[in-house]
């Protein structure tokens, strides 16, 4: 419901970033619905799953470095605040996430319910670390007073789209998650976090058949 409530905000003529995750999903599905009606629009995918996707249902796409601003993005969260502060990159996306929301003009978040915290924190912040920087961003986050555990999958190292690694950094409940956005921007090596901070415009959440959204004040 959530994700069907974000698409109507997709105009004829529009640029639209599409997110990366299960929430996301349902939101391209809806736009590949749409551009087999005759809707014209153009998109940047997140991921390369979600381009993956996005080709499998026709949809018209863009690279991410030849544009210059983007309409609408629709993407998911792994926690969010009513305060519109998110934590992203549990699987993986965040870095051309964050590259696509900084460029956007309407960034729409949906999510389940259950992803709504009063301080972010319990879901580990994902950093992207290109991999020489391993170690010393490892440093740097116990520095910061966190722990970070180096992401696997299937007893494998997670690999991002982008050849990096993802550090799964855990501060505790998060008292200040600008300052510590910044903090995580000034280490050597880190790519991009799942701290977004002033990226959202709306995020609208699903409670079975009704949405309630939470705007930028
Ligand atoms: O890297 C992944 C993205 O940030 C997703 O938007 C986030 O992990 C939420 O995914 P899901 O909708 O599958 O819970």
């Amino acid at each position: 419901m959530a994700a069907l409530e974000a698409v109507k905000f997709v105009k004829d003529n529009d640029i639209i970033g599409l997110g990366t995750g299960s929430t996301a999903y349902y939101a391209i599905m809806e736009i590949g619905n749409l551009v087999a009606k005759g809707l014209k629009v153009q998109c940047v995918p997140t991921s390369v799953h979600t381009e993956n996707l996005a080709k499998s249902l026709n949809i018209p796409l863009l690279e991410l470095q030849d544009v210059n601003a983007i309409d609408v993005t629709i993407d998911g969260a792994d926690e969010f605040t009513t305060g519109l502060q998110l934590i992203k990159g549990g699987g993986g996306a965040l870095f051309r996430e964050k590259i696509v929301a900084s460029l956007t003009k309407m960034e729409i978040i949906i999510a389940d319910g259950a992803k709504k915290v009063e301080l972010l924190g319990k879901f580990k912040v994902p950093v992207e670390v290109v991999p020489l920087a391993l170690t010393y961003a490892i440093q740097q986050i116990e520095a910061l007073g966190g722990t970070a555990e180096l992401r696997k999958k299937s007893g494998e190292v997670f690999v991002t789209d982008n050849r990096n690694y993802i550090l799964d950094a855990d501060f505790g409940l998060i008292q200040d998650p600008a300052l510590l956005a910044e903090q995580l921007n000034q280490i050597e090596g880190v790519l991009a976090h799942g701290l977004f901070i002033g990226l959202t415009s709306m995020i609208i959440v699903g409670h079975g058949e009704n949405t309630t959204v939470y705007h930028r004040n």
